[in-house]
C-alpha cells in the first residue's frame, strides 16, 4: 500500500509500503494512485514527495505478481497521472530505484537521491524489457547511449553516476526526504513544462544509426541466444525513431512478447532460485533458520597454489584476519607477491580499501593454531589431505571448524580424521575463487548443524552464493559433469568432431563447449581421477578397452592425455592452440585423423549425427543425474542444482538451470527420449532413466516448485 501524509503544511507526502524492497504490487500501486488523487485535490498541498518505507525508494514491479491474474491499476497510467500533475512531484531516491521503481521516479518532475542510492533498470536480467517507459523516457533524458548502456546490461549505477548522467538533479549525503521535501517546497507553483520527460523531443544525432548498428551487434554477440537484450535495443530505438506516444506502444508490443517467453520465466524463476537457496535444509531436518553459525573472525588457508591463493583474496575481502601458509619458502614468497597482486588489482576494480594487512604469511601449520576456521586447499589428493587434516586435528584449538577446498572427494573420509568430525566441512570453490560467485557447501554424514551453518555464513561474507549439498563423488556439479563427458566423448566415437559438439552446446548458449572447456581446466585433471578409479588402462586394445565394469566406457580422454595433450597449457588437447598457453582454440587435422583412426581401430562406422541428438544426449544424460541427486536427497531441491549450474559451470541463465529447462521442455519428453537412448544404448547407465524422473511424468508433470513433494525422505544425512 502507499501512506499519506502532509508536512511542512504544504507538501503531500506519498510513501510506498511493501517490505522488503516496496515492491509496486497491485495494493501499492493503488496506494499511489488513491494518494496522489488526494494530494491534487487538496488545495493546501503545492507540491508532493514520493518517497519509500524503511530506507528502500523501490525495487520495481513486483514480479511475484508476474503470472498471476494481474489487478490493480496498470503501472503506465499510473506514472502518466503523476507525470501530468500540475503540483511538482519529487521523488525522493533512498537504498534502490530500479525498474518500475526507478520508471515511477522518471515520472517525476525532479529526483533527488541519497548519496547510496542505487539506480537502474535491470528488467532485461528478468527477461524482460523496462515496460512502463523507461525505454521511451530514459533516452530523451540522458541520451541514447548512457540509455541504451544501462538498459542492456541491466547494471546499477550509483547515486553519482546517476547525477552526472542527468538522471538525479540532486544528490545528498543527508535524509533524501528530507532533502526533497525542502526541493519541493522550493518548486511549488513553478511551471513544469520543462519537467515532463515524455514531452521532451526525440533524441537526435547524426550517428544514430551507427550507434544502434553497435548496439545491436554487441548484445547478438554477448547474449548468446537471450532474447531481452535485443528487445531492449529494439525499444530503445523506437524512442528515436517514434514520437512518444506511438513509441509507449511499441514498448508495449515488445514488452508482451517477452513477458510471455519461456527466456523471462526461466530468469524469473533463476531470480528467486539465487535467493532461495540460502534457506537450506538437510535430510535431517537441520535447517537455515535454527542453526546458529558461530562468530569467526580469523581463518587460516593451508596451500598457496592457484585455489589457495584466490581463498585468501576473498576471506581478506570480507573483513577477516587471515592467516595463510605455505610450507616451502619459496612458493610461499610467490604466493605472498601473486595475493598482493590480486587484492591491488581487486582494491582498484571495486574502489575498496586495499586488504592487504589482512593476511598474515607462514611457513608453518602451527600458526594455525588460533584460527576459528581453517580452509585446507592442496592438491587433490586424498591421502595429502588425510595426513593435513590429522595435523590440524592436534594443532587447532577446541570448535575451530575445519573445511575442506574439493570437487569431489569424501569429506566423511577427512573427517574420521580428525577428533571432531562434526566440524568438518567441504568447501568447493570454483576458479578463480576470488571471482567466481559460487560456493558448494557440503556436508557429510556427521557434519553438525552449526558447522554448516557457518560455512554457508561464510560463504556469504565472501560475497559467494553458497549451496548446501550432500557428500557423495563429485557433490552435485561435478557429479551430474560425469555423464555430460561421457556423452561427448561417445559421440566423437560415433562420429562427431570436438567443433561439432560444442558448437551445438554453444548455440544452446553455453558460454564455451564442453571440449572448449575441456581444454581450458586441462584433460589430466579428469585422468588423474580416472586413474585413481582404476579406469586407465594403457594400451589395452578391442572390446575391453572400451569397457569398465559391464558399462561403456570412452578411453579417448586417456589416450590424448597418453600423448601429452593437456589441452590449453601444452598448446594441444581436443583442439590446437598457437602455443602452450594460447587461449584460440583451432580445429586440429590432426584429433581429426586420429579419431578417424580410433574408429577403425575399434570398428566403429562414423556416422553423421544431428544437432538435436548431440544436444539430447549431453543435456539429457546431464539432467537424468540431477534426478538421481535429488532422489538420493544430495540436493534439497531443483532450485539448488540450477544455480550450481548457471553460477558454477556456464548453464545458460535464460534456460533457468538444467532442471527448470526439463520442465520446459516437458518431463515426459525427456523421459521418452531417455528411453530411446537407453534402447539404443542400453551399456550407457547414465541413460538409464531415473526412478524420480519417471515417477513426476506418471503424476502429470507437476510444476518444479511442487518436485520436493514426489521425493522420497532418504537417510538421514546430519
Ligand atoms: C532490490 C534488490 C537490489 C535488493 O537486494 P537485497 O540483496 O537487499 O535483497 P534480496 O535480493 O535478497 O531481496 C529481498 C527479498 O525481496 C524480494 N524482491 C526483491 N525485488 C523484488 C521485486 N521486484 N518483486 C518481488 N520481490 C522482490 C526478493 O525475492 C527477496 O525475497 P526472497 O523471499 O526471494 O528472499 C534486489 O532484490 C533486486 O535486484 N531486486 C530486483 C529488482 C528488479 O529487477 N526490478 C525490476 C522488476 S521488473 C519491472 O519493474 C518491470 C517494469 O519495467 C514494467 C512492468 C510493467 C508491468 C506490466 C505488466 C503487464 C503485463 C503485460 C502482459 C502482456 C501479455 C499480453 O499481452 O497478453
Amino acid at each position: 500500500m502507499a501512506f499519506y501524509s502532509r508536512v511542512s503544511g504544504s507538501v503531500g507526502v506519498i510513501t510506498l509500503q511493501n517490505p522488503p524492497v516496496n515492491a509496486l504490487s497491485a495494493a501499492v500501486r493503488q496506494g499511489i494512485v488513491d494518494t496522489m488523487h488526494r494530494a491534487l485535490s487538496e488545495p493546501e498541498v503545492k507540491s508532493v514527495v514520493i518517497c519509500g518505507q524503511n530506507g528502500k525508494f523501490c525495487g520495481g514491479a513486483d514480479i511475484r505478481e508476474f503470472g498471476a491474474n494481474m489487478r490493480g491499476p496498470p503501472l503506465v497510467p499510473m506514472i502518466h497521472l503523476i507525470e501530468a500533475a500540475e503540483k511538482p512531484v519529487v521523488a525522493a531516491i533512498e537504498g534502490v530505484a530500479l525498474g518500475g521503481g526507478l520508471e515511477l521516479a522518471l515520472g517525476c518532475h525532479y529526483r533527488i537521491a541519497h548519496s547510496k542510492a542505487r539506480l537502474g533498470l535491470p528488467e532485461v536480467t528478468l527477461g524482460l524489457l523496462p515496460g512502463a517507459g523507461g525505454t521511451q523516457r530514459l533516452p530523451r533524458l540522458i541520451g541514447v547511449p548512457a540509455a541504451l548502456e544501462l538498459i542492456t546490461t541491466g547494471r546499477h549505477a550509483t547515486a553519482a553516476e546517476a547525477l552526472q548522467l542527468g538522471i538525479v538533479d540532486e544528490v545528498t549525503d543527508h535524509s533524501a526526504v528530507d532533502a526533497a521535501v525542502k526541493f519541493a517546497q522550493s518548486v511549488a507553483g513553478k511551471s513544469l513544462d520543462a519537467r515532463r520527460i515524455s514531452t521532451y523531443p526525440r533524441p537526435r544525432s547524426p550517428d544514430l544509426a551507427e550507434i544502434f548498428e553497435k548496439a545491436m551487434k554487441e548484445v547478438r554477440r554477448s547474449a548468446r541466444g537471450a532474447i531481452a537484450p535485443v528487445t531492449c535495443v529494439q525499444a530503445v530505438h523506437a524512442s528515436v525513431t517514434l514520437p512518444y506516444a506511438k513509441g509507449m506502444e511499441r514498448e508495449r508490443e515488445l514488452f508482451s512478447t517477452l513477458f510471455t517467453s519461456g527466456q523471462a520465466h526461466a530468469l524469473q524463476y533463476y531470480f528467486f532460485a539465487q535467493r532461495a537457496v540460502s534457506r537450506w535444509s538437510t535430510p535431517s531436518g537441520a535447517r537455515w533458520d535454527t542453526s546458529k553459525p558461530r562468530p569467526v573472525h580469523k581463518a587460516a588457508v593451508i596451500g598457496l597454489g592457484t585455489m589457495g591463493r584466490g581463498i585468501s583474496v576473498s576471506l581478506a575481502q570480507a573483513g577477516l584476519s587471515v592467516v595463510a601458509v605455505e610450507t616451502q619458502e619459496k612458493q610461499l614468497l610467490e604466493a605472498k607477491q601473486a595475493v598482493s597482486g590480486m587484492l591491488e588489482r581487486s582494491a582498484k576494480r571495486r574502489g575498496v580499501p586495499l586488504a592487504d594487512d589482512k593476511i598474515k604469511y607462514n611457513c608453518s601449520v602451527q600458526a594455525v593454531a588460533d584460527a576459528d576456521l581453517v580452509i585446507e586447499a592442496v592438491f587433490e589428493d586424498m591421502a595429502l589431505k588425510k595426513t593435513i587434516f590429522q595435523q590440524l586435528s592436534g594443532i587447532c584449538k577446541p570448535g575451530t571448524l575445519l573445511c575442506t577446498n574439493t570437487s569431489g572427494l569424501d569429506i566423511d573420509e577427512l573427517a574420521s580424521q580428525t577428533q571432531s568430525p562434526e566440524l568438518v566441512v567441504g568447501m568447493h570453490f570454483f576458479a578463480p575463487a576470488h571471482v567466481m560467485k559460487l560456493l558448494e557447501v557440503v556436508y557429510g554424514p556427521r557434519s553438525s548443524p552449526e558447522a554448516l551453518a557457518t560455512a554457508m555464513e561464510m560463504g556469504k561474507k565472501m560475497g559467494k552464493v553458497s549451496v548446501a549439498v550432500g557428500n557423495c563423488r563429485g557433490f552435485v556439479g561435478n557429479r551430474m559433469l560425469k555423464p555430460y563427458l561421457e556423452q561427448a566423448f561417445f559421440l566423437l566415437e560415433e562420429g562427431a568432431t570436438p567443433e561439432q559438439v560444442d558448437q551445438v552446446l554453444e548455440e544452446f548458449g553455453f558460454a564455451m563447449g564442453v571440449f572448449k572447456v575441456s581444454d581450458l581446466s586441462g584433460l589430466d585433471v579428469g585422468w588423474k581421477v580416472r586413474k585413481a578409479d582404476g579406469l586407465v588402462v594403457p594400451g589395452s586394445t578391442g572390446k575391453s578397452a572400451r569397457i569398465r565394469g559391464g558399462s561403456r566406457y570412452s578411453p579417448l580422454g586417456d589416450l590424448l592425455c597418453e600423448q601429452g595433450r593437456f589441452g590449453q597449457k601444452t598448446g594441444r588437447g581436443w583442439y590446437q592452440y598457437d602455443k602452450p598457453g594460447g587461449r584460440v582454440a583451432k580445429p586440429d587435422p590432426w584429433l581429426h585423423g586420429f579419431l578417424e583412426e580410433y574408429r577403425a581401430r575399434h570398428g566403429l562406422v562414423a556416422r553423421r549425427i544431428d544437432h538435436q541428438e548431440m544436444l539430447e544426449r549431453c543435456l539429457y544424460a546431464l539432467i537424468n543425474e540431477g534426478f538421481q541427486i535429488l532422489q538420493d536427497g544430495i540436493a534439497a531441491g531443483p532450485e539448488d542444482i540450477d544455480v550450481i549450474y548457471v553460477l558454477g559451470y556456464g548453464w545458460p541463465r535464460h534456460r533457468g538451470g538444467p532442471m527448470f529447462y526439463a520442465g520446459l521442455v516437458g518431463l515426459d519428453k525427456v523421459l521418452e527420449r531417455l528411453e530411446h537412448y537407453h534402447q539404443v544404448y542400453p551399456d550407457v547407465l547414465g541413460l538409464k532413466p531415473c526412478s524420480l524422473i519417471r515417477k513426476l511424468a506418471a503424476s502429470s508433470s507437476p510444476p518444479i516448485h511442487r518436485w520436493r513433494e514426489f521425493i522420497q525422505k532418504p537417510r538421514s544425512q546430519l
